[in-house]
């Protein structure tokens, strides 16, 4: 098995709407994660933390997460779904760790990454396309330039694509006069979706014609 390494990492895209994301901790650090949970759909994050940045402190005043303008107390990871720990108290983060193992909760620790849960990458977002990059913590400034070269190569319309894609295949999932080879027909649609002359049409008229090119034809 190729790239197969020891404590190597399993990627996922969270879902996070819903679930209690606590972050402890309001430096840099902490605004930087925050940043990426309130972009990922995260609607129910708590900050913790007795000094915060201007960005954070802004952000709060907006009402987009609840701040605790106090240090962590025990108990305060009870209900978490999810834990980053990114105070400049490396016990404290140590400890945090231990308790996020305990009570069961995904665990981001940004002073030793070998000890939380989840490392986090650098990520690009264009529409419903995300792509993201990780070094597995051997270097998170290569991870970031990386992610830049990929920001710059992939642009907006790669994006448009993604969003047209996910249309014509919704409306195709709610018809039943598809002929077979619904498998082709979304691969043909991936190749073509750059086609200027796709981005001039609805999904619906799309689908007809992507229909009537491959009926009858043999699919391989
Ligand atoms: C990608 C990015 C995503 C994000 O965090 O948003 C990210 N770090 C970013 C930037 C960055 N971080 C650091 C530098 C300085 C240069 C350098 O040290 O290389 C720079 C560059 C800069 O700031 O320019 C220092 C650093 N980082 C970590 C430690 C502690 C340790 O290694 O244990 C230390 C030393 C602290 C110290 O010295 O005390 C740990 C982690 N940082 C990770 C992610 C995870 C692995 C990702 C991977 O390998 O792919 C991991 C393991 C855990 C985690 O945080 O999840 C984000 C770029 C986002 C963007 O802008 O695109
Ligand atoms: N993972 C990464 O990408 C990465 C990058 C750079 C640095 N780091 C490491 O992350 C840590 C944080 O870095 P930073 O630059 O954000 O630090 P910082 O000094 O800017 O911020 C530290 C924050 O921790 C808070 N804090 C301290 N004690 C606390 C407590 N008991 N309860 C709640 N909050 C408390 C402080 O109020 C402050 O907001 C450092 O240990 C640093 O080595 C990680």
């Amino acid at each position: 098995m190729e790239g197969n390494t020891a404590g190597g990492f399993y990627p996922v895209a969270l879902r996070l709407s819903g679930k209690l994301c606590i972050i402890i901790g309001g430096g840099k650090v902490a605004e930087r994660k925050l940043k990426g949970l309130m972009e990922s759909g995260a609607d129910r994050i708590e900050l913790i933390s007795p000094v915060v940045t201007q960005g954070i402190e802004a952000w709060a005043a907006s009402g987009r997460f609840l701040w605790r303008s106090r240090p962590y107390a025990p108990g305060d990871l009870e209900g978490a779904w999810l834990l980053i720990a990114a105070t400049d108290d490396r016990a404290l983060n140590a400890g945090l760790a231990a308790e996020a193992d305990r009570l069961g909760i995904l665990s981001n620790i940004a002073d030793d990454y070998e000890s939380g849960s989840f490392i986090t990458p650098a990520v690009t977002r264009k529409g419903p396309l995300l792509i993201s990059v990780t070094t597995s913590g051997a270097s998170p400034a290569l991870a970031k330039s990386l992610n830049k070269e990929l920001d710059e190569r992939y642009g907006k319309r790669y994006g448009e694509a993604a969003a047209k894609l996910g249309e014509l295949r919704k409306l195709m999932m709610t018809r039943e006069d598809i002929p077979e080879g619904k498998d082709e027909l979304l691969r043909l649609a991936a190749r073509e979706a750059f086609d200027d002359r796709i981005e001039t049409m609805i999904p619906e008229q799309w689908l007809e014609s992507l229909i009537a090119r491959t009926k009858g034809r043999a699919w391989s």
